[in-house]
């Protein structure tokens, strides 16, 4: 029977003093669950004994050590709050005391949560390295259930793959990056250790190859470098800049959230434009992030916010937001950046041209987000104008900066033809084209009909 999280939080506290000392880090991860158990239910609201605040925890005993460089130190780790902090390999170090502004206590350091964790071997294979989330695992819905199912029932699933993008015309697409260190392009995913959920979860979606701009950027930021990346729309951004983050908190230790507070405290942020781009983004990410204990929310605009206020409580490792709502949920006090160790930011010309650059520049400098250098920061956009370059320079620390294909070139890989037919043929001829497509096995084609 599934059992509920106030339910899980319940027994976790009533079973902790009968099993005695228990491991550092499900110690510490109790403490973590400890902080959100001041959210009740309704239906559980009665039930006020067995949710009641948990007794203080002596101080966490000093860890044990991780796998890889990026377990926890005990003493330097610990902020004077009490929050964990991730250090031996990570460039980010927590969230200083206090709350309020975004003094960061830790040094960046080159080679990053990231690489720093992939010592291990197999980088964290989700669940083993992130103890006490079974019971989240239990209730994640199946983000490949549809697939799975339609595979069971023997659809022809070569048609569904994920070939809508002609990919293999990237091959010829140039690619051009400049900065120092730049590490070297990968041809395929196994080349990068990405922990063995996260590599289940690609073989899922069904990803054989990482496209041009996961080629290049994937080992860019798992080597804990800020990158600028110019890549136009459909070339697999999504990926890109998920990979590192979903490994990177596979491979961190999950950080104490404050305790006794409604508010969530995301390790990476996603900003972009729009509804539709945040809510593909979440069901991109969704998949990629399924049963690796990394759990993703989605907030925009133009919806009513208690859901997404009700998903925020449940827990939140990547937030995908637009930058409005966002700036809602922060005056509110409901979401805190102070741990943000990743921030993403997809098709930024699109939210500069849409008027978000004030609040972009309030949300990434003005609220409690550790500042550049601090956390790692990606930038993609479709183009590279002035304010962007400015965005660029003011946002990014060091950063690598990666072209993919020419600007505007997507023309190029579009077959046009124009048919000349008269005004009353114009639908049965579309009609036949659309057929002869289909029969064809064809795609990727965009018909024109010129009736004039
Ligand atoms: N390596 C890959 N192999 C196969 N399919 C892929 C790969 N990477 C991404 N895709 C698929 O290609 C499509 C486009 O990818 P994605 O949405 O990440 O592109 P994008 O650049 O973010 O586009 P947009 O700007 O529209 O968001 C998606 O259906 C995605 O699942």
């Amino acid at each position: 029977m599934r059992s509920s999280w106030a339910d899980s939080v319940a027994n976790a506290e009533e079973s902790a003093p009968a099993t005695g000392a228990s491991p550092a880090p499900v110690a510490n991860h109790q403490n973590l669950r400890s902080t959100r158990s001041t959210y009740v239910p309704p239906h559980l609201r009665s039930q006020a004994p067995a949710l009641a605040p948990a007794p203080a925890l002596a101080p966490a005993p000093a860890p044990a050590p991780g796998p890889g460089p990026a377990a926890v130190q005990s003493s330097a780790s610990v902020q004077p709050s009490g929050y964990a902090a991730i250090a031996g390999g990570s460039r980010w170090a927590g969230p200083a005391s206090g709350g309020g502004g975004s003094a960061v206590g830790g040094l960046r350091q080159s080679g990053g949560a990231v690489r720093g964790g992939g010592g291990g071997g197999g980088g964290g294979g989700g669940w083993n390295s992130r103890p006490g989330w079974g019971d989240r695992r239990d209730r994640e819905p199946n983000p490949f259930a549809n697939i799975e199912a339609e595979e069971a029932a023997e659809v022809d699933f070569e048609s569904q793959a994920n070939t809508g993008i002609n990919f293999d015309a990237y091959e010829d697409i140039p690619v051009e990056t400049s900065g120092h260190d730049v590490p070297p392009p990968v041809n395929t995913f196994a080349e990068i250790d990405l922990g063995d959920a996260l590599n289940e979860n690609i073989r899922r979606c069904k990803y054989v190859k990482p496209t041009p701009v996961q080629r290049h950027a994937i080992p860019i930021s798992i080597g804990g470098r800020d990158l600028m990346a110019c890549a136009q729309t459909g070339s697999g951004k999504t990926a890109a800049f998920c990979f590192p983050i979903i490994s990177g908190i596979m491979k961190s230790r999950p950080p104490q959230r404050p305790r006794g507070s409604r508010t969530a405290y995301p390790l990476a942020l996603i900003l972009s434009p729009t509804r539709e781009l945040s809510v593909q983004i979440h069901e991109e990410t969704k998949k990629f992030a399924y049963q690796t204990g990394v759990r993703v929310v989605v907030a925009y605009g133009g919806a009513p916010i208690h859901h997404q206020l009700r998903d925020l409580e449940r827990g939140v490792e990547i937030l995908v937001a637009t930058p409005g709502r966002l700036m809602d949920l922060l005056e509110r006090a409901r979401v805190s950046l102070q741990m943000v160790m990743y921030l993403a930011l997809d098709e930024a010309d699109r939210m500069l041209d849409m008027g978000f650059e004030p609040q972009i520049r309030k949300i990434v400098e003005q609220m409690d987000m550790p500042p550049r250098g601090v956390r790692q920061t990606m930038l993609f956009s479709a183009t590279f104008p002035k304010e962007i370059q400015r965005m660029a320079s003011d946002f990014l620390a060091d950063y690598i900066f990666l072209a993919v294909g020419r600007v505007g070139s997507s023309t190029d890989l579009i077959a046009q033809r124009v048919e000349f037919v008269l005004e009353a043929d114009k639908r049965s001829y579309l009609m036949d084209l659309l057929h002869a497509q289909k029969a064809n096995g064809a795609h990727g084609k965009v018909w024109c009909i010129n009736s004039s």
